[in-house]
Formats: structure tokens, sequence, C-alpha cells
């Protein structure tokens, strides 16, 4: 099929990121150009279903679209590349969201010169409150870069940073949600064991986190002043943060980022 057919956008792997991504592009652009190719066709299924979108294979999301973005597991990754590879050439863009797995790795799988671009998203795409980390791979230009950057500035705010960074950018906002909720079902516990029922303490918690986060994004104040404007003198919310001290909260966050960090080094690491 000849390149000025190929305009669309293929979603490969439609798991928790992939239909994130599909769900939030197609709410902002409509089905339009978009196909979904997914290993399980009951769930392939389901997703051409829930957003109108065309359920393709392999070689049918090569060549109805010029940008593939790859959602699989960095464990696939190279699976699918093996698989997709011959389909691909250097019209195409490939955009891939997998943990760890560098730039380098898939265009050593693909035909010399397909441009490649690494992104680090994250589930809050799935509301168009998404954080996306753009970096770039030997063959993309910065045509490519804004192309990418279009397709993820549909489900929220888009950022660059050099390649390098990428393991640090997945550390925090990749998987950055994961412990706010894990926060969040925390604070929800102590609200039950105070006597407030499940129902009330999720409400005053789901609200409070929302709050919380409009303030920092929009006050103009850092967190650490935000902090301090809860914290009357002698107050309760002084009492409550000196027991996050003892506790040494600060050095378990850091030591759960170091960790995140890590596994993403490590799912990079080249297969045998
Ligand atoms: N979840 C998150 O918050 C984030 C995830 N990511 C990245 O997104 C990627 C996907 O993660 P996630 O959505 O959580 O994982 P999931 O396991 O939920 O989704 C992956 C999907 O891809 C399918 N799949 C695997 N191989 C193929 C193939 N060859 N062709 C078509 N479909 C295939 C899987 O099928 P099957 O179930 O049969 O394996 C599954 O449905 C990962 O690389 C992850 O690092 C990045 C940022 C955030
Ligand atoms: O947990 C993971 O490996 C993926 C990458 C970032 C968020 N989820």
């Amino acid at each position: 099929m000849s390149a000025p057919e190929r305009r669309g956008l293929a979603v490969v792997g439609g798991g928790r990121m992939g239909e994130a991504l599909l769900a939030g592009i197609v709410r902002r652009g409509g089905p339009g150009d978009v196909v979904v190719c997914e290993r399980s066709a009951e769930r392939g299924a389901e997703l051409a279903e829930r957003y109108g979108v065309d359920l393709v294979d392999l070689p049918g999301a090569a060549a109805r679209a010029r940008v593939v973005l790859l959602a699989v597991k960095p464990q696939d990754v190279d699976g699918l590349l093996g698989r997709l590879a011959g389909h691909l050439d250097s019209d195409h863009l490939v955009v891939s969201v997998a943990a760890g797995v560098t730039t380098a790795r898939i265009e050593a799988a693909l035909a010399p010169g397909v441009p490649v671009v690494r992104v680090m998203p994250n589930t809050p795409a799935l509301v168009e409150e998404g954080m996306s980390v753009l970096s770039a791979g030997a063959h993309a230009a910065d045509e490519h870069l804004d192309e990418a950057e279009r397709l993820l500035a549909a489900v929220g705010r888009v950022r660059r940073v050099p390649e390098a960074q990428q393991d640090a950018v997945t550390a925090l906002s990749g998987s950055g949600p994961a412990y706010f909720f894990y926060l969040v079902e925390a604070m929800v516990d102590a609200g039950v064991a105070l006597g407030l029922s499940p129902e009330l303490s999720t409400d005053l918690i789901v609200q409070t986190a929302l709050g919380a986060a409009v303030m920092l994004r929009d006050s103009g104040q850092d967190a650490q002043a935000l902090r301090a404007a809860v914290s009357s003198p002698n107050g309760t919310t002084v009492a409550a943060i000196a027991e996050l001290d003892r506790h040494d909260v600060r050095a378990a966050m850091a030591a759960a980022v170091a960790a995140a960090h890590a596994r993403s080094l490590e799912l990079g690491a080249p297969r045998d």
C-alpha cells in the first residue's frame, strides 16, 4: 500500500495503557483513521466495539497506519518487532510506550532509518489528564517528535527529555499515579479505623486529593508552602506530619522511586 494511504494510527496492544490512550485519542478526534491490534481476539473485539475502530492484524496495522503505537509489555516487545519489522518502512513512525525499552533496541529490530519515538505516558490519559514524556530515537526528526506530541496532547500534557532521563521519568510520572492511589487507600483505611464509613471516608479523601492537585497546579505556590498553610501552629496537621517524619515516609518514597528506576533499567536490558 502506498504511503499516502497510510494516514492513520494503529494501537498495537490494547491492555490498560493502550486502552487509556485509545480512549482519549478517539474521544478527542473520533475513530477516524484509528485501528487497534490485539493478541486476544476477544479483547480486540471488545475494544473495536467500545471505540468504534477497526480490529486489524499486524500487517493490517502497518498497511493502514502511518503511526504505529506499541503498547505491549516490555517483555513482549522483541517478539512483536520480529513479526512487525518486515511490514514497516521509513515512512512509518513507531511510537513505543514500553517501560525501559530503548529506542536503540527497537531500531535494531527494524529496517534501517525507521523513526522511533519513546514515550512514557500514564493512565490519567484516560481522563485527558495524562503526563506524557517524549524522547527521539536516532532517526526521529523534530517533525516526528511534533507528530507524537500532537497525538499525546489529545490525552494530557506533554514534555520532552533526552532519552537518558526516561527511566527516571518512568519512576516518577509513569508509575506515579499508583503512588497517589496507594496513599489514598491508606488514608481511606485510616478514616474507617476512626469510625467513618468507607463511602464517606472515600468521598472526603478523593475530593481532598483533587483539591490539593488543583492547588498544586494553579496556585503558583509549591507543595511546601501549601502544606505550611494547612499547618496551624501546634495544631492537628503538625501532629500528623511529625508522625510521617517519625516513620520516615520521605525515605520510603525515595526508596520506592529508586526501585522503580532500577526496574525500568532492568526491563530495558536486551534479551538473550
Ligand atoms: N499501565 C501503565 O500505567 C503504564 C504502562 N506503560 C507501558 O505500556 C505497556 C503496556 O502496559 P499495560 O497496558 O499495563 O500492559 P497490559 O498487559 O495490560 O497490555 C498489553 C496488551 O498487549 C497485548 N499484546 C501482547 N503482545 C501483543 C501482540 N504481539 N500483538 C498485539 N497485542 C499484544 C497483551 O495481550 P496479552 O494479555 O495476551 O498478553 C495485552 O492485552 C508496557 O510496555 C508498559 O511498560 C507505560 C506507562 C504507564
Ligand atoms: O508498572 C509498569 O511497569 C508500568 C510502567 C510505568 C507504569 N506502569
